[in-house]
């Protein structure tokens, strides 16, 4: 049979992928035995997307997120960030892309406590080797509502104040690439709808690329797309969905 519908050209998309994951593997070995966390995720990041990783305790999603920003290795596969090949790249490479063009979120906040708010917020540029300009620090921070909190140091801030301090310290470089790895696991509710707040903003009006694990349905909801785990591989994903609709996978998945 031939068929009379006109052939459509192929469309390159215009925006290659913030981020790929390229049949990503990861194989943990111990005395124990070998574990596959891993077993082979292709994936597409797009530039402004933010998505949310879950899954079942144990099913890959930090594994996925390390290897996503290149603080481990996977044992097979590759990883690219705006078309650099992270496996190509030495440590120094590695550290001087991780700097400029990714931004971490965990629930542990990582602050130095020695370390005012404002050069802590200040400090990744410091280690890019460029001058921190006050107004853009306190152009962050004014961003998260912490701008009357620059001399403080962080053991003087709530939880939620210093995860926002955390997010205005990622923000500063202007990654193209935000992980976050439970960024509202410890917060109140409240606090969590600021944190989530920010990191959607990031990617509505700035364009950045969001990647989310968390296990909390109602943090999920605030990303476009979320991706199920299960075992090592991609299960499925849901677009837009309600706290509701992703719990409800989420029992699907574990079923
Ligand atoms: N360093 C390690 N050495 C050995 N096994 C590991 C190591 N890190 C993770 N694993 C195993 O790899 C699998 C995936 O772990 P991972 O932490 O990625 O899961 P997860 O989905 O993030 O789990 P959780 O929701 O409990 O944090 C698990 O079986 C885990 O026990």
């Amino acid at each position: 049979m031939t068929s009379t519908a006109p052939t459509r050209p192929f469309v390159v998309p215009s925006e290659p992928p913030a981020l790929l994951l390229d049949g990503i593997t990861k194989t943990y070995r111990s005395k124990a035995g070998a574990v596959e966390a891993l077993r082979g995720v292709t994936y597409h990041f797009h530039q402004g997307s933010f998505t949310a990783v879950m899954g079942a305790s144990g099913s890959g999603k930090s594994t996925l997120l390390q290897c996503a920003a290149g603080l481990d290795q996977p044992t097979s596969g590759s990883v690219l960030l705006g078309g650099i090949e992270l496996q190509g790249l030495d440590e120094v490479a590695l550290t001087k892309l991780r700097r400029k063009q990714m931004g971490f979120v965990f629930q542990a906040y990582n602050l130095l406590p020695s370390l005012t708010v404002y050069d802590n917020v200040a400090l990744p540029l410091r280690l890019t080797g460029s001058r921190p300009r006050r107004q853009d620090v306190q152009g962050v921070l004014d961003q998260v509502g912490l701008a009357d909190k620059a001399k403080r140091r962080p053991a003087e801030l709530s939880g939620g104040q210093q995860q926002r301090v955390a997010i205005a310290r990622a923000l500063i470089t202007r990654p193209a690439v935000f992980f976050a790895d439970e960024p509202t696991g410890a917060l109140d509710s409240t606090t969590s709808r600021q944190i989530l707040g920010l990191l959607r903003e990031a990617t509505d009006r700035a364009g950045q690329t969001v990647v989310m694990v968390t296990h909390d349905p109602v943090a999920a909801a605030y990303a476009s797309r979320v991706l199920f785990l299960s075992d090592g591989l991609v299960a499925g994903s849901l677009d837009n969905g309600s706290p509701a609709q992703i719990a409800a996978a989420m029992s699907d998945l574990e079923r």
